[in-house]
């Protein structure tokens, strides 16, 4: 059977003097999965979904779509794959015309009483039917979004491309962001593939993580696998802000590991790690507490709220340390 979407061997750069886009990309994407690419600014995200709606086409390797090479811009009248829908950060909208219209005007070719009956379902199933007479201009950022995502979703695509979804929004609109994009997935069988460049929106929705760093894929698979074993600095900084541990007294030689914030514990006893206190920052959740430990900085995160101060000692012990193979 052919895969659903696959890469094989792709190089695209976008200058050949320096340094840009993707290369030796491999990869499968199976139907019904939420795949998050996730990497640092610059590591080539955007690429990799241009490349799957066909507003890129490889310079070498080909990316198919059940089994078919994927047509680039110069191929089709209207570029960008029939099957496949991309909402990106720029605003496509009518900003003067209704919800309603912005969204039903995706239906040609179509009765006036179906138009008004998919419309009038799409708008439901993202929880968007009271902002029906509403003008685009009148909405906040997170109700644009969700208009902009009504609009893909109603011409039935089998994949949807968010670019950036949570960067503009915040944490209550997130969370319904997650729901939104799970039900599409579960209800509209939806395969959806969004990019991130933080990790935490793509830790708790995807259920395949792809992790790309100077345009190339560095890791790939289980959200919750690949968090537990980073493997490498560059994916334990990305997915969890992880402190990197090389060359301390108290490590082997030569051996490099990972502690996460929240898997430094502060000991109030006398046991422990000495360390100083630098700074204290109140996170609502949690305070952050920078300290240094053999001239090294690190952080951990105090969930008790100790009366921890800047400028003193207080002890440490590490819950959880996870071995790296290489810093990246
Ligand atoms: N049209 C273009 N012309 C030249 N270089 C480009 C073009 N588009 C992207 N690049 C370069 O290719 C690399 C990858 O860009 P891409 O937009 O895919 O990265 P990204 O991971 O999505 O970045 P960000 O998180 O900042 O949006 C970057 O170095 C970028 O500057």
């Amino acid at each position: 059977m052919d895969s659903f979407i696959k890469f094989t061997d792709v190089h695209r750069n976008y200058s050949p003097e320096q340094h840009s886009g993707v290369s030796g990309i491999n990869l499968e994407i199976k139907k019904g999965e939420i795949v998050s690419i996730v990497g640092e600014s610059g590591s080539g995200k955007t690429t990799l979904l241009k490349l799957i709606y066909g507003y890129l086409v490889p310079q070498e390797g080909e990316v198919t779509y059940l089994g078919k090479r994927i047509l680039g811009p110069a191929e089709k009248l209207i570029p960008g794959h029939d099957d496949m829908r991309m909402v990106t950060q720029e605003v496509t909208l009518n900003l003067y015309a209704r919800v309603f219209d912005n969204i039903s005007g995706q239906l040609s070719n179509t009765d006036l009483k179906t138009k008004k009956e998919l419309t009038l379902q799409t708008m439901e199933f993202l929880r968007i039917d009271h902002l029906a007479n509403k003008k685009i201009v009148d909405l906040s950022g997170g109700e644009q979004q969700r208009v902009a995502i009504a609009r893909a979703i109603i011409t039935e695509p089998t994949v949807l491309l968010l670019d950036e979804p949570f960067s503009q929004i915040d944490t209550i609109l997130k969370k319904q962001l997650r729901d939104d994009i799970e039900r599409l997935s579960k209800f509209l069988n939806i395969t959806v593939i969004m990019v991130s460049h933080d990790p935490s929106d793509a830790l708790s929705v995807a259920n395949k993580l792809v992790i790309i760093k100077d345009g190339k894929i560095v890791r790939q698979g289980c959200p919750k696998e690949i968090y537990a074993n980073p493997e490498s600095d560059y994916v334990a900084k990305l997915l969890g802000k992880a402190n990197i541990l090389e060359g301390f007294s108290f490590l082997e030689s030569g051996k490099i590991f990972a502690a996460y914030p929240q898997d430094i514990k502060i000991e109030s006893s006398a046991s422990g790690i000495s360390v100083k206190v630098k700074a204290v920052h109140f996170n609502g959740i949690y305070n952050e507490i920078t300290f240094i430990l053999e001239e090294k900085q690190l952080i951990a995160y105090d969930f008790d709220f100790m009366e921890i101060q800047p400028h003193t000692e207080v002890t440490i012990s590490f819950k959880k340390l996870k071995p790296l193979d290489k810093l990246a």
